[in-house]
């Protein structure tokens, strides 16, 4: 594993795929420009829309989602993280799919979104992401890359269910994903909480790619993507508009942080 700078994308998805894509672009190529080599796209970046729109697309979005991410991939020359996109199971269901493809186009890892977000939200929102999402029934992989470190794979939701990063440590995760659309309602209370509790317990680098701002109608997103050190330091922070969060992910400081605080090896229970 080298020094190297890795980033998280910000951005407001709306209901339009093509928009969508060319805003993904033009945030990955910032990030490019400014040296990174991993970068990492939120939770619905090609389409946030309403469930049922959503579900008459997923075909063409699923297909473009994936062909635009090996495209680019391969134009920039860096590995890139898809946060999240539909991906049909049948007429009625997707599976919310994250994808990372490497520098020559290549699917490197993949993983279908387990922990489905159906909550009701005392500002009277209400979230079934079940009505159209099939959940996946595998823990997440860990993409073992000799450049980039042991990248662990999850999405959104899942951030509040902590034995599934365990896992991801388990399995040797240097660098951990979580890329989401979190609503802004819990973002404000919990989003950076949950994120630097994931970092400080696994001792691990967070990329959290996220989505900012209003999408259609009432839903509307927290932003602060970020990147997140071992120790649980905030190394950038995206605020509140699309741009990106850079930050260097460095071997050194990792072993310096395992060393100092070895909590991983005294693990007792799993
Ligand atoms: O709706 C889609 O198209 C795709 N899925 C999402 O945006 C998902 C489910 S609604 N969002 C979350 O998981 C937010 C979690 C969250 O905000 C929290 O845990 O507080």
């Amino acid at each position: 594993m080298k020094s190297y700078l890795a980033a998280a994308v910000q951005m407001t998805s709306v209901p339009d795929l093509e928009k969508n894509l060319v805003q993904a672009e033009e945030l990955i190529e910032l990030a490019v420009r400014q040296g990174a080599e991993l970068v990492t796209l939120p939770e619905n970046f090609s389409y946030l829309g309403r469930e049922e729109d959503k579900i008459a697309q997923a075909a063409a979005i699923a297909s473009k989602s994936e062909k635009f991410l090996r495209t680019v991939a391969q134009r920039f020359q860096v590995t890139i993280l898809g946060g999240g996109f539909p991906v049909p199971v049948d007429d009625r269901k997707v599976y919310n799919t994250a994808l990372l493809i490497g520098p020559s186009g290549e699917e490197l890892a993949c993983y279908q979104k387990v922990h489905l977000f159906d909550v009701n939200l005392p500002d009277g929102n209400t979230y079934h992401e079940s009505s159209t999402v099939q959940a996946g029934t595998q823990l997440p992989v860990v993409y073992p890359s000799t450049e980039l470190g042991h990248l662990g794979l999850s999405i959104c939701y899942d951030v509040r269910f902590p034995e599934l990063y365990r896992h991801l440590a388990y399995k040797g995760a240097d660098v951990m994903f979580i890329p989401a659309a979190f609503t802004a309602y819990t973002g404000k209370d919990h989003w950076q909480i949950l994120l630097q509790a994931r970092a400080i317990e696994n001792t691990c680098y967070i990329l959290a790619p996220a989505q900012t701002g209003k999408h259609y109608a009432l839903r509307q997103s927290h932003g602060h993507a970020m990147v997140i050190d071992p120790w649980g330091v905030i190394l950038a922070d995206a605020g509140d508009r699309p741009g990106v969060a850079i930050a260097e992910i460095n071997p050194v400081r990792l072993e310096q942080v395992r060393r100092q605080m070895p909590s991983l090896q005294h693990r007792v229970f799993v």
